[in-house]
Parts: structure tokens; sequence; C-alpha cells
């Protein structure tokens, strides 16, 4: 079996090793030239475990009452940071085989207490840095938390005042981000707390994972104007009743976790469907079709809203067997209009990156609104957006909460994914319709997909046959 190495501020799981597919598009300056699309695609693409899916489940099987057993998790920086972090606490977390695609599955087993007297690195995942917080706050000992230097830019504070509203010890600078360290007591007495989570709904999704444990449970108001990504606390809420644990919601922004058993179990990941968007666009720009395998008939993830997102760039979209695919039809090379779009995504701002590329190569222009709370992603992906189209020959310019995008031709040209993963897939996309766009950081995809260049390359040779 090969070995996962869980190593490296830039995770492979080929260990040192050079991922294939990376090198005959590397030029010297460690760019990789996006490849362009040469005609229409009729691709199959199988793609590895949710981020969401796999880090919550991690959490959830370490406060359980027993082992639990992960099929196809994902293996990538974000699950490694999760993993190696919950083991710094006392759990225990091998790997096992299974029939995955992509490395192996995880048994998780408990410790009787979780331990303190630690140092956790949250890397640049969002899920780390907000759900293991409150589950530190259940060990015994000092938790120091820190992460890249981008993650010190991310906002945190919601996460550090609802801590110390629920009685942990917290000490921290003021900044309300990375670095803060907290000292657990081996309790939480939970109780009733109201926090603002309009910067990310990963504050809400942190605490509702712990609170089972909280002595008194929890009853969580949130008071801030907006609260964005709903979708990602249904799937915590969804993930908690799988495990025997029902969250009511008696209003919309409040939250009712009883004092409960987490179950241990056994669950299959599905597959990535937010890492699915720039395949499945990539149908629309290049024409023909590409099919995501294991598309699931229901899920929590909100991926699953582009099989009405694509319609609107002018794709027909279809489910086969157990794939989603999206037909281009001609494709934006094959002369096909696509037009642009009015759209808001605060539901799902996962997505925005890939739709922002589409937008850009539209032939209508585009409002892309509700994803103010982007600025605190990975970067600040509004910013990040609008320079490197920008900086392609695009029209791309910040709103308060979104960005609005005309047409214009493009050209080739340095594209800086700005450490962030969903810059670096968004600027794969572009480069499918433009020549010589170069990424400067294609390694960023390794946060929760790090066989990205493969697979993009893998779905590019798989192009229709021209008869
Ligand atoms: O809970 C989760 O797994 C996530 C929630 C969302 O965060 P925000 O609410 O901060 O956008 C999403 O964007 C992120 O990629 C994953
Ligand atoms: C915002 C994202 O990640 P994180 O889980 O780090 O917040 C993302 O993957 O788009």
């Amino acid at each position: 079996m090969q070995v996962f190495t869980y190593s490296g501020a830039r995770f492979s799981p080929y260990g040192d090793e050079q991922r294939p597919g990376d090198s005959a598009a590397l030029p010297d300056d460690g760019d990789w030239l996006a490849p362009r699309a040469t005609g229409p695609l009729a691709a199959r693409v199988s793609l590895p475990g949710s981020k969401s899916l796999t880090n919550r489940e991690l959490v959830l099987s370490a406060l359980a009452d027993g082992p639990s057993l992960l099929r196809r998790p994902l293996h990538s920086r974000d699950s490694m940071l999760m993993i190696e972090a919950l083991r710094s606490l006392g759990v225990q977390i091998e790997q096992v085989a299974g029939d995955g695609a992509y490395g192996p599955d995880l048994r998780i087993t408990p410790p009787a207490e979780l331990s303190g007297s630690t140092s956790i690195d949250c890397g640049l995942a969002g899920t780390v840095m907000r759900f293991l917080p409150p589950v530190a706050a259940l060990a015994l000992g000092p938790v120091a938390f820190d992460g890249d230097e981008a993650a010190r830019r991310r906002p945190m504070r919601t996460t550090i005042d609802s801590l110390r509203a629920l009685g942990v010890d917290v000490n921290d600078d003021g900044r309300g981000t990375l670095p803060f360290s907290l000292w657990g007591a081996g309790a939480v007495r939970g109780g009733e707390i109201a926090i603002d989570a309009s910067a990310s709904s990963q504050f809400v999704s942190g605490l509702l994972l712990a609170a089972p444990r909280f002595t008194e449970g929890l009853v969580l108001r949130h008071t801030g104007e907006r609260l964005p990504s709903m979708p990602h606390i249904e799937m915590t809420v969804a993930a908690l009743a799988d495990r025997g644990v029902t969250v009511e919601s008696p209003e919309p922004g409040v939250w009712v976790v009883p004092s409960a058993p987490i179950r241990a179990r056994e669950v299959a990941i599905e597959p990535d469907l937010s890492n699915a968007a720039p395949f499945l666009v990539a149908a629309v720009v290049a024409g023909g079709t590409v099919a995501v395998e294991g598309w699931p008939t229901s899920t929590t993830q909100v991926g699953a809203d582009l099989e009405t997102l694509l319609p609107r760039f002018g794709a027909t979209v279809r489910r086969e067997g157990d794939a989603l695919i999206v037909d281009g039809g001609a494709g934006l090379l094959g002369g096909a209009r696509v037009p642009g779009v009015d759209l808001d995504l605060s539901t799902g701002g996962e997505l925005a990156p890939a739709l922002v590329a589409l937008a850009a190569l539209a032939s209508s222009p585009s409002t892309i609104t509700g994803i103010g709370h982007l600025r605190g992603h990975e970067t600040d992906r509004l910013a990040a957006l609008a320079a490197e189209i920008t900086g392609l020959g695009g029209a791309c310019t910040e709103l308060d909460e979104g960005l609005a995008l005309e047409p214009r031709p493009l050209h080739g040209g340095p594209w800086r994914a700005h450490e962030d993963h969903r810059m670096a897939t968004a600027g794969a996309i572009i480069g499918l319709a433009v020549d010589g766009v170069r990424v400067d950081d294609i390694g960023s995809t390794a946060k929760t997909l790090p066989q990205f260049p493969e697979l993009w390359h893998g779905m590019l040779d798989q192009g229709a046959d021209p008869a």
C-alpha cells in the first residue's frame, strides 16, 4: 500500500517525490503554465473526498463514544493538519486499507480524556482554526494555536470571544487573530451565549460540533446582520444528527444542542463537490462534456448547487448513473455564447472563485454579490480576483459585498494564487481559453486537492474525438 506522509508545509500524498503531471508544465521559474483546451472535452473525473465532511467527521470521531471509521476520506494538507492536531490532543488515528483511489481509510479512537499541553498548527485551514479551540477547551492543560502567515490575517475574534463567554481562559494579543492560546480545564460548562458569526459560518459550526460534550450543552444565538454559508451549518447539524445528537433551531440564527453522547460510526465521505467546480466549469469553456463520478443523490455540500448554477452560464446539466454531467455544447471556445450572470452567492462563497473566472470569460457583464466575507478567506479573494483578472486585461472591480465584471479580451501573463487553492484553480480555468496564463503556486491546491495538476491534465487529455 502507498504510504501517505503528513509532513511538510506543502502537503503531498506522494511524500517527497514530485507529483505526477507537475513537471511537464513547470517552466524554470516554478510557475505552472495553465494548459489550453484544444477542443471539446469528453472527460470523466473522479475526485477525492470532501474537506468539509472529512474534517467534521474527524472532529466528531475524536469526541465520540468509541472508535469510528472514515471511508474514502480526503488526504490533503487541511485534513493532515486536522489529523495531526487531534493526535496531539491524544486522539489515536490510524490509516487502514480501504477501497478509495486516493488513499487509505482512517480509524479514529478517542482517548478517555483529551490531553492539553500542546500546540496546534492550523496551517491555513479555517476548519482547524475554528473547529478545534472548543475541542481543546475540553482538554486539560494549555493549548496554543498558530498557523501560516496568511492565517494570521483570518478573523478569529468570534472564536476567542465565544470561548471567553463560555468561561474558558484564553490568552491573546487583542487583535482577534491567530496566534492565541487557551487553558483547558478538562470540561466546559456550556449554557447560553450570543456570537456574531457574520465573518464566517465556521464560528457556529465549531461550537456546535463540540457542544454535545459541554456539561449543560449549548444555546447559541447569532446576533450579526448576515450569516454566510448556511449550507455548511446545515452540514454540521446533519453530521451531528447522524451521530445521535439532535440540534434544534427554534428560530433562524439560534441553535440548541443537548449535552449528549456523540455516537461512534462508520461513515463514507462523499467526493468534494466544491472541488468539482473548476472541472465542471471547464466544459462550459472548452465545450463538450465533463462528468464527475460519485455525485451523491442527496447531500449537504453546497457544491450541489452547481447543478442549477451552471445552466445560468448556458450549460446543460444531467445525471447519468452516479455521475453529474455538464454539457457545454460548442463551448465558449467553439463559439457558444456564455452569458454573464447576476448571482447572490452568500450561501456558496466557496464556489465564487471558479464562477468569477467563468464570468471573466463571459460575453456580457456579471455581478456576483453576497461574498464580502471572502475577504477573510485564504486570501482577500475579492481583491485577489480583481487584481489577477485586471492583470490579464479584464475588467473586474470590487463592490462592498462582491465583484462586478465586464467582458474584455484577456491576454496571457502571470496569475498569482495568493497561497489560495481556489485562486490557483481559477487561474487554470482562465488558462483554458487564454494563451500563456502562468499560475505562480499550483502547489497551493494541496490544501484540499493535491492531485489537481494531474487531474486537470487528465481531463484535457480526454478530449472528444474530432470526428
Ligand atoms: O465549515 C466549512 O467546512 C466551511 C465553511 C465555509 O466557510 P465560511 O463560512 O467562512 O465561508 C466555506 O467557505 C469553507 O470553505 C468551509
Ligand atoms: C474558505 C475555504 O477554506 P477554509 O476551510 O480554510 O475556510 C475554502 O476552501 O474555500
